[in-house]
């Protein structure tokens, strides 16, 4: 397979007695922007540092097209690591010149990219500072900065919009939208499960050091059971007892969401609304991102 791809291919990496990866495998496509989510602890942060090797692994490998990752692939990798890697004492240009530097760019590629990097994420004014200066969502911006400087063809970002303002997210997101459309995988991971809905062209979800469902979100959100929602204001709790393979998701006031096992016919259903009195609404519903990662994390495995 030639086609620019990143593939994680069934990696496995233990911690002592802790399995934190089991054959986690998924690919980033390049010009894709791919979400990587899952609860604390799921293998996220593992999965990326073996990606960028700063971390060994068991078994499995990580292929860019169809290659097995080189030390020299991996130099044009922007990364930016959860842990963050800064020095704090170290001015903002110096450091990121400094590294644009360490991944072969000439000093004047070096200053001209930090140049515009600074001034595209809003920090140009704070080039002359101690990074440890900064507020910690602009060191997040230089973070970024760092990943992006030395002109990147893989892009791995560990939780890069963490603590961000509102602004500072738009930027980034813009900033990651843009690399992808250059044809660029960007990978990132993210607790801000909206963002990464309204965002990604793919998600991952990923359990227990697994990738349990993986696709672009419209189409995770048409799988499994279909969902109703509901509005009786005359019904009480209880007035879908009496129905088989129907279970109450949630009831917030005049609503009730229902979730329906496999056959269900949902006409019946509005038959037992109607039967309680008006009904001002009934459709199906569709899970969020939030939904669907609901479900993953309450099948979680705890070892
Ligand atoms: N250095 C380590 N030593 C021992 N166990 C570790 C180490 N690093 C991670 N783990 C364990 O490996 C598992 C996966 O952790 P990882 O940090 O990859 O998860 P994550 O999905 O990035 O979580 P979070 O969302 O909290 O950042 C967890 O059980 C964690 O406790």
């Amino acid at each position: 397979m030639t086609e620019e791809r990143l593939d994680i291919d069934r990696l496995s990496k233990s911690y002592g007695d802790v399995v934190a990866l089991r054959e986690m495998t998924f690919d980033v496509r390049a010009g894709e922007l791919f979400g990587f989510v899952g609860s604390n602890g799921a293998g996220k942060t593992t999965t990326m540092r073996i990606i960028l090797g700063v971390l060994s692994h068991d078994a499995g490998e990580v292929r860019w097209g169809g290659t097995r990752l080189t030390q020299e692939i991996r130099r044009t990798i922007g990364y930016m690591p959860e842990e963050r890697g800064l020095y704090p004492r170290m001015k903002v240009g110096e450091q990121l010149t400094y590294l644009a530097r360490l991944h072969g760019m000439s000093p004047g590629a070096a200053r001209a990219s930090v140049a515009a990097w600074t001034e595209r994420l809003g920090v140009a004014g704070r080039v002359d500072d101690e990074v440890q200066k900064l507020s910690l969502g602009n060191q997040q911006r230089v973070q970024l900065a760092a990943a992006l400087v030395h002109d990147p063809r893989i892009l791995v970002l560990d939780e890069p919009f963490s603590g961000l303002d509102p602004v500072a997210v738009d930027v980034m997101s813009t900033v990651l939208r843009e690399k992808a459309a250059e044809g660029i995988p960007v990978i990132f991971s993210s607790h801000q499960l909206d963002l990464v809905e309204r965002l990604c062209d793919r998600v991952g979800i990923v359990r227990s050091g697994q990738m349990v469902a993986v696709g672009p979100v419209d189409e995770l959100r048409s799988t499994g059971p279909t969902r109703l929602a509901i509005e009786a204001p005359a019904a009480t709790a209880g007035w879908t007892d009496a129905l088989t393979g129907v279970r109450v998701i949630a009831q917030d006031g005049a609503q009730t969401v229902l979730e329906l096992a496999e056959g269900v016919d949902d006409q019946t259903v509005l038959r037992a609304a109607l039967a309680t009195g008006p009904v001002h609404a009934f459709g199906e519903r569709k899970p969020s991102l939030t939904d669907l990662f609901r479900d993953v994390v309450s099948q979680e495995v705890h070892p």
